[in-house]
């Protein structure tokens, strides 16, 4: 595994790579890798000759004011656990070698961006979507690896590979959890021991949602007053958040029928922000009961 943070040099190691014919795997990341991390990377390396990974709290994805500042970092730990797998480079860039000069160009996201956690943190997904584009034209991948945790980011990147033909395969990796159902983030160490407790209560709330779905609920707007209840009912949790949509389109859905649905939570503890989802197959009673 080697270690670059110069665009040229990585382009320099990957072009013979890729001229021999070999797969390249992209697996993009803020680093502070956790296990969620190590499944898209596990995943990488199982169907990818070649795999980078990326390693860059990206700023023009934070608003002033946002944790940019407080976003943990821990370079040496991230290359440690790294160094389990079969990953061929890390880059690892700075600030100025991504952004030598203010940026003039950039990739709008809209309106998919503008809705949904757009709303919370405007700018946010034209700074991943430009992000993601930079790296695709470094890495020039054959497949890239992202969660379905930040499922808003994957929907967004997946529409802006579709709209502007770029030539990369968009993998989606479920999200991994901890033992009570928190979703794995690198958020989740800025939390305070009560806080990390009480933030369980989003994938309990989801868990109750998919079992309504499941057991024939028809009517969104009772899958989601079940699931704000329970959420409100823990008072270090603040809601955010609450959507039932689309999965394909993030459009809002009025009907759970045969098709599946996708539940979006965004809620703060403290002042660290978490999100999670899940995805439920639908029911094919459209009923209330
Ligand atoms: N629990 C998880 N399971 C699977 N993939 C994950 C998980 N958490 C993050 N990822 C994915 O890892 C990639 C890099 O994410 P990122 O570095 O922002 O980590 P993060 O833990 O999501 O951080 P944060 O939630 O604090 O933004 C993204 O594609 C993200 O969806
Ligand atoms: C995709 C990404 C690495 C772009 O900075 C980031 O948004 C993330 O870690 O999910
Ligand atoms: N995982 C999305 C990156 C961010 O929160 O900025």
């Amino acid at each position: 595994m080697q270690r670059i943070d110069q665009i040229a040099a990585l382009r320099a190691a990957l072009a013979p790579m890729r001229r021999a014919g070999e797969t390249i795997g992209l697996v993009p990341t803020m680093g502070y890798l956790h296990d969620g991390h190590l499944a898209l990377v596990e995943r990488a390396c199982a169907e990818c000759d070649r795999v980078v990974v990326t390693i860059f709290v990206n700023p023009t994805q934070f608003a002033p004011g946002e944790d940019l500042d407080a976003y943990p970092r821990d370079l040496a730990g991230d290359l440690e656990r790294l160094s389990a797998y079969p990953v061929d480079f890390v880059f690892a860039p700075t600030v100025s070698e991504m952004y030598p000069e203010p940026m003039q160009a950039f990739v709008a996201a809209e309106p998919l961006g503008d809705i949904l956690i757009g709303e919370q943190r405007p700018g946010h997904f034209r700074g991943v979507a430009t992000v993601v584009t930079k790296l695709f034209n470094i890495v020039q991948p054959d497949r890239a690896y992202f969660g379905e945790k930040d499922f808003q980011q994957l929907a967004v990147i997946r529409r802006m590979v579709a709209d502007l033909a770029m030539a990369v395969e968009i993998v989606a990796v479920p999200t991994v959890r901890e033992a009570d159902g928190l979703a794995l983030s690198s958020r989740n160490v800025r939390l305070s021991p009560e806080d990390r407790a009480a933030a369980a209560v989003l994938a309990r709330a989801l868990d109750e949602g998919a079992a309504m779905i499941g057991a024939g609920e028809g009517d969104p707007d009772r899958v989601l007053a079940a699931m704000r209840a329970t959420i409100e009912a823990e008072p270090r949790a603040n809601l955010r958040s609450l959507d039932l949509r689309d999965p394909a389109t993030l459009a809002p859905v009025t009907r759970i029928g045969a098709r599946p649905v996708v539940m979006l939570v965004t809620a703060n503890f403290g002042d660290v922000l978490l999100i999670d989802q899940r995805v439920v197959e639908g029911n094919d009673k459209g009923v209330t009961p």
